[in-house]
């Protein structure tokens, strides 16, 4: 297990933590002074009011919750949020409602999840050409259905 500092923004913010034993992600919470509300097709960046030390080689990625997803259309607009273990701001989330009903999101909700992933960094090697497979410069959808 890693130890990995965190700084929170006031007193009364929860750390993330997991819901069950092999969670894979930690729930994210809104940090809010007053609600906000998500007509469809709105979009909001969300304030958690944390802030993380990664060392090199970890990254964070903020991943929606699938049952807001689900139920509430509620969605990243981002896809997947990239935390650089050198970010040391706010942990926000870009939350959009692509569903039909409004959507309330109050202070300490669940609004997304944080996962914490090692990454490689690498360097280019540009050439000429590039070895020969089997797949070739095949992809999408040449495999068939
Ligand atoms: O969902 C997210 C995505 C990013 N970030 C923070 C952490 C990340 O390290 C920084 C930059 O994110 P990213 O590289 O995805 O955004 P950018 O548009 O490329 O901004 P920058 O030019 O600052 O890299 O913003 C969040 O708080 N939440
Ligand atoms: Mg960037």
């Amino acid at each position: 297990m890693h130890q990995i500092k965190i700084k929170i923004k006031r007193d009364g913010i929860a750390l993330p933590k997991y819901e069950t034993n092999n969670a894979s992600g930690m729930d994210l919470q809104a940090d809010l002074s007053s609600e906000i509300i998500l007509r469809p097709g709105e979009r909001a960046l969300i304030p958690t009011g944390i802030h993380i030390e990664l060392p090199e080689g970890l990254e964070a990625q903020v991943r929606a919750r699938s049952g807001l997803a689900i139920k509430h259309g509620i969605g990243l607009i981002n896809g997947i949020g990239t935390i650089d273990s050198d970010y040391r701001g706010e942990i926000k989330v870009p939350i959009i409602n692509w569903g039909n009903e409004d959507f309330t999101i109050q202070n300490g909700d669940r609004i997304a999840q944080l996962v914490i992933c090692k990454y490689e960094r690498i360097n280019w090697i540009p050439v000429e050409d590039l070895s020969e497979t089997k797949r070739g410069t095949g992809g999408f959808g040449h495999t068939g259905k």
